[in-house]
Order: C-alpha cells, then sequence, then structure tokens
C-alpha cells in the first residue's frame, strides 16, 4: 500500500450486521474486484460470502488478481463478531474507522477512490459516534464543501441539504451555500460526466415555489438572486420551480440534473424510479466516492436475497470515473 496506485479503489463494506459485507462478496465474483481492496475484517466478508453461497479467496492488498472469487484486502478487526441482521454498537468504532482509513488513503492518493457499502447512522450514533452520513464525514475529513448526487442512467438529482432535521432545513439554506452546491454540481457534470455546457433545474423550497412569496420567501430571498448571479456567469439553470411537477418526464428531458432542496424532496422521485439502478455519488471531493443507493436492510442479511445491483454499478461507476480523472489530470495540468 505504499506509494500511488492509481487503479485501486477502496472498498468498504458499511454496516457488518447489514448486506454491505455479502454484496462485496458479490462484488468480488465480477472483474470489478480486479481494481478493489476491501479495507474491512476478513472473517466478516468470509462469513457474508458464505451466507450467500459464493467463493472468496482474500488475498494480501498488494497482491494481484488472477480470478472471479478473490479479492485484496486491508485486514480491519471488528471489535466482536456478530450475526446478520443484528446490530451491535459495539462495532460502531470499526465501521467508522473504516471509512476514515479509506478516507486518508484516497486523500493521500494511495487509493483513487472509494465505493462503500450502506451504513446504519442509528447504531454509530447510539453508540456515541456524532455521525449523520458518509457524505458529511468525508467533506469534514477532507476539510472541503461536497455535493450529494444520485444518479440513474435516467436521472440524476443533486441535494442543497442532506442529512439534518426537516424544521432546520429553511435556515441552512443560505445564498453563500446554495451557490457553492451549484458550482460543484456543474463543475463535476463537466468533469466526471462530461457534458460541456449543464442545464440545471433548481427545485423551490415551498409548495409551488412559494407562490410568488404567499406560500414562502426563500425563493425570493435565496434561491432566485443565486440563480441570477449564475446565469449572468454563464450557468443555464432553471428555476425555482414547484418541485410537484419538476421531475415530469417531459421536464427531465430538458436539464442534465435537479437540484432538489433536501433529502425527501428529491430522493423518493429518484429511488421510486430506479431502486438498485443508481448511486450515490460525493461531488467535490479530491478523490472519487461512490456509494450504494440503499440502506443497510437488516432483515436481507446473510439470506442471499439481496440485489447486488447498486453495489456492481457504484463500482463500475467509481472506476470509470477514477480513470477518466487520471486520464485528464496530466492534460488539465500541463
Ligand atoms: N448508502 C448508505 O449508507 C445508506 C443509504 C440509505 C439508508 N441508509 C441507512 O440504512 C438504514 C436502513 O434504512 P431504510 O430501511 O430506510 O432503507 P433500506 O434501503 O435499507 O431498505 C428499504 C427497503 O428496500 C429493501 N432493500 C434495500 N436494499 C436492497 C437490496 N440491495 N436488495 C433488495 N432489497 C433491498 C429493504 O429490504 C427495504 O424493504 C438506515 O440506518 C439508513 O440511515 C444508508
Ligand atoms: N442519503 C443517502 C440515501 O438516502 O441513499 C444515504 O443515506 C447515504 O448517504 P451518505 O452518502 O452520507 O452515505
Amino acid at each position: 500500500m505504499d506509494g500511488a496506485t492509481p487503479a485501486l479503489l477502496g472498498l468498504i463494506p458499511g454496516e457488518p450486521a447489514g448486506i454491505g459485507p455479502e454484496l462485496c462478496a458479490h462484488l468480488a465474483q465480477t472483474t470489478l474486484g480486479n481494481a478493489l481492496v476491501a479495507i474491512a475484517d476478513g472473517d466478516l466478508l468470509r462469513e457474508a460470502a458464505a451466507s450467500i453461497g459464493k467463493p472468496l479467496e482474500l488475498l494480501p492488498p498488494d497482491a494481484s488478481v488472477a480470478g472471479p472469487g478473490q479479492l485484496r484486502l486491508l485486514h480491519r478487526p471488528r471489535r466482536v463478531p456478530g450475526r446478520f441482521g443484528q446490530l451491535d454498537a459495539r462495532n460502531s468504532a470499526y465501521v467508522h474507522d473504516s471509512l476514515l482509513e479509506g478516507a486518508r488513503l484516497a486523500a493521500a492518493g494511495t487509493l483513487s477512490g472509494l465505493v462503500t457499502g450502506p451504513v446504519h447512522k442509528g447504531i454509530l450514533n447510539e453508540a456515541g459516534i456524532a455521525y449523520t452520513g458518509t457524505t458529511e464525514l468525508l467533506a469534514a475529513e477532507a476539510g472541503c464543501e461536497v455535493v450529494m448526487m444520485l444518479a440513474s442512467a435516467q436521472l440524476r438529482v443533486a441535494l442543497a441539504t442532506t442529512h439534518l432535521p426537516l424544521r432546520a432545513v429553511p435556515d441552512a439554506l443560505t445564498r453563500e451555500g446554495l451557490r457553492g452546491t451549484l458550482e460543484i454540481l456543474h463543475a463535476a457534470l463537466m468533469a466526471d460526466f462530461g457534458i460541456l455546457a449543464p442545464r440545471i433545474a433548481v427545485l423551490g423550497l415551498n409548495p409551488h415555489a412559494g407562490e410568488g412569496g404567499h406560500l414562502g420567501r426563500e425563493e425570493i430571498e435565496v434561491i432566485t438572486p443565486v440563480l441570477d448571479a449564475l446565469r449572468a456567469r454563464g450557468m443555464q439553470l432553471t428555476g425555482p420551480l414547484p418541485a410537484d411537477t419538476a421531475f415530469l418526464p417531459q421536464k427531465l428531458q430538458e436539464v442534465d440534473a435537479v437540484l432538489a432542496m433536501y433529502h425527501d424532496q428529491g430522493l423518493p422521485v429518484l429511488k421510486h424510479a430506479g431502486f438498485e439502478n443508481a448511486v450515490n455519488i460525493t461531488l467535490g471531493l479530491p478523490y472519487v466516492r461512490v456509494a450504494v443507493d440503499h440502506g443497510t436492510a437488516l432483515e436481507l442479511a446473510g439470506r442471499g436475497e439481496a440485489d447486488p445491483s447498486s453495489m456492481i454499478l457504484a463500482a463500475k461507476c467509481a472506476i470509470g470515473f477514477a480513470a477518466r480523472r487520471a486520464r485528464l489530470a496530466p492534460r488539465l495540468l500541463a
């Protein structure tokens, strides 16, 4: 694990009692596993593979992967053995530490990105770890602003605010924050998705985008001034749009991404349309991070019933983004 290994990405299963470990075992059956090194407990991965009837041979982090069923491993032990489906707060530090270690290895250039499985936010908090989401954890560790975007082949939905109580959303929406979010989203659509002139639809916060100020004033006082300023700089932005009709198929044809003001304004639409076929991308980090579009699904863990599609897509996307950045970086620096 010394020095830069551009094609290597960290694979972090997330909650050990959830479906993340078995999804890693699924990944190891594909050629995508060749570009990954798991940062995880080796026994946990073996138990997960056995639970779904898949072969798994764990290799040292610097080994060559010769075939399906093999996966590189940076072994990091759980605090206690566990059972699939049963959360144990004693393993929360293990989850948190594996994410932080991945973040540090990626920030140092040892890994070119991270693929992460689902984390149970509640059990980390019950263990006394301040954690609202991996997006926020990675942002804090990297010391930068980021944007959460969930993407499927049909739709990209980014969020202006992420994991916070609904009551706190209006106060969290500031002109400065929204401008930063749109700048990060716009830059990522160009750099990672190759869209030369991104078109972004920006939702309002209130019903009917505030109805001219009669149903709320955030559209007038926060959103519109930011959109006007960024349009003057050449960005193609529509909005603030009424959220109830912004996702009509004909409207989506005209945009490359939708910016929702809060988590459950945007994500239910995307998950309804393409659950398991979408990924969660953290935009703005100095490295690639792509995660699954679903949670820990404790009730499915260890039963062989979890769909690995989103995990496979997450790995595919992360590897693709990392390769694209490696190709473009020398040209940008030239
Ligand atoms: N990427 C992440 O880290 C992430 C994402 C969402 C939720 N979560 C966390 O997961 C926990 C549980 O959340 P939830 O119950 O709201 O959402 P969930 O996604 O775990 O489950 C919602 C429903 O989808 C099903 N499901 C989920 N993934 C599936 C898969 N791969 N194959 C088949 N069915 C699947 C579940 O069985 C359940 O019926 C929460 O603590 C939440 O914070 C984490
Ligand atoms: N908001 C995500 C979702 O609903 O799928 C999820 O909770 C994970 O977020 P992180 O990127 O913070 O892991």
